[in-house]
């Protein structure tokens, strides 16, 4: 063979390896189509079966619709008829529920029977009976508090209401007997809304809850506690209609109160705490720390003020400087050191200062 021969075979070889290339691609192309093709086409049949399920679901649904709406229809104008029957009954016959039904107009409610397995059926005293049929049992139990604060766990249900409160279905706790004749179901607020209520007793001779012994402390301190409980306004009634019209000390059997006044009379300013009117309560402190007469301080101002605060007109001329270095307000603190209980009486205008353990706040 020739030189030429050789190297045409060769670029023919070469041609056909080509050719081979570009089939095995095209070949590779298609089936990538047909793959691509027959996963779409899979897919879709896919949603058209999820679509017919939908359509049948949505049938269903729609019939059982119906089907509640049938029976709630038979189930009101029955409801309608016991009621009707039972309010009649109840203007003759007073029962527990008369006092509710009459002044609301309100008809008892009843659970009804109903062919829906959801629904608990009733027997012929129209009572739920769970016992006979567990379809309507919800599975979950609540504890409620019997005679004498037993508890019991009472199973829930789910039932069909129809009365002029509440229509429909709801869960209710199911007892085989209920405590009161002639009551079938009994709805709390949270069903009835604010259309129940229990019966209010009203008592006519209240009497204290509380033994009327007196605690631990207030044996160990007897001067202390009856003087912690006489307020201004008994100690004013005290003041202007005299130890026989007030309910305090002799009235009690306790100890006999002193009262000692040191604020200005009239009071003046609003009872600004001037230095004059400070220097007499940390006098009057004093004298009240010392008497064993005395176990707790009380102190009050006027009907329009407490007091209103530092005394502007005293202040208002003196500099910082000489209020800080010369411990300008230090007999205040008297306050703070007393050792027996004091009570701050305070009516109108508390303004500015108040003095707790050193720590001054400031208030209106
Ligand atoms: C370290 C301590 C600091 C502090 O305590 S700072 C707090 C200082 N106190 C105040 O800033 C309160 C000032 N007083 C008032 O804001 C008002 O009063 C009230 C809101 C308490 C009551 O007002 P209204 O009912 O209109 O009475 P009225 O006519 O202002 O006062 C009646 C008389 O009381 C005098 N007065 C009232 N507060 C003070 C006071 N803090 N210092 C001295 N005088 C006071 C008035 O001047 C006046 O007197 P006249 O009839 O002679 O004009």
């Amino acid at each position: 063979m020739s030189e030429i021969e050789d190297s045409a075979s060769l670029q023919v070889r070469l041609a056909e390896i080509e050719l081979e290339k570009e089939k095995l691609k095209l070949q590779e192309i298609s089936e990538q189509r047909q793959t691509d093709l027959e996963r779409d086409r899979m897919k879709h049949q896919h949603e058209l079966e999820l679509a017919k399920l939908q359509l049948e679901e949505n049938k269903l649904s729609l019939e059982r619709d119906k089907q509640r709406e049938s029976v709630r229809q038979t189930g009101l104008v029955t409801a309608i008829q016991e009621g009707k029957a039972l309010a009649e009954k109840m203007d003759t016959e007073p029962t527990f529920s008369e006092h509710r039904t009459r002044r609301r107009k309100l008809l008892p409610a009843h659970a009804i029977d109903t062919p829906d397995p959801d629904v608990v059926p009733v027997n012929s005293s129209g009572r739920p009976s769970f016992e006979d049929n567990v379809l309507s049992a919800t599975g979950d139990s609540v504890p409620v508090r019997g005679i004498g604060s037993t508890q019991l766990n009472v199973p829930l249900h789910c039932v069909n209401l129809e009365s002029d409160l509440v229509q429909g279905e709801v869960v209710v706790g199911v007892l085989s007997v209920l405590p009161v004749e002639g009551v079938d179901v009994i709805l709390g607020n949270d069903l009835a809304g604010v259309l129940v209520w229990g019966d209010a007793s009203v008592v006519v001779s209240p009497k204290p809850t509380s033994s009327g012994e007196l605690d631990d402390l207030a044996k160990r301190y007897p001067s202390v506690f009856p003087a912690c409980a006489i307020t201004r306004a008994m100690a004013r009634k005290h003041r202007e209609y005299g130890p026989d019209h007030s309910n305090s000390s002799e009235d009690l059997d306790l100890p006999p109160q002193t009262e000692h006044t040191c604020a200005p009379e009239p009071p003046q300013a609003l009872n600004a705490l001037c230095d004059a009117l400070m220097t007499e309560v940390g006098r009057a402190l004093d004298a009240f720390e010392a008497d064993g007469e005395i176990g707790a301080i009380v102190i009050t101002g006027s009907e329009r003020a407490f007091a209103a605060g530092a005394d502007i007109k005293e202040m208002q001329n003196r500099t910082f400087q000489e209020c800080y270095g010369g411990n300008f307000l230090a007999h205040w603190n008297r306050i703070s050191t007393v050792k027996k209980p004091v009570i701050a009486a305070v009516n109108g205008f508390a303004v500015g200062v108040l003095h707790a353990n050193k720590t001054i706040m400031y208030a209106m």
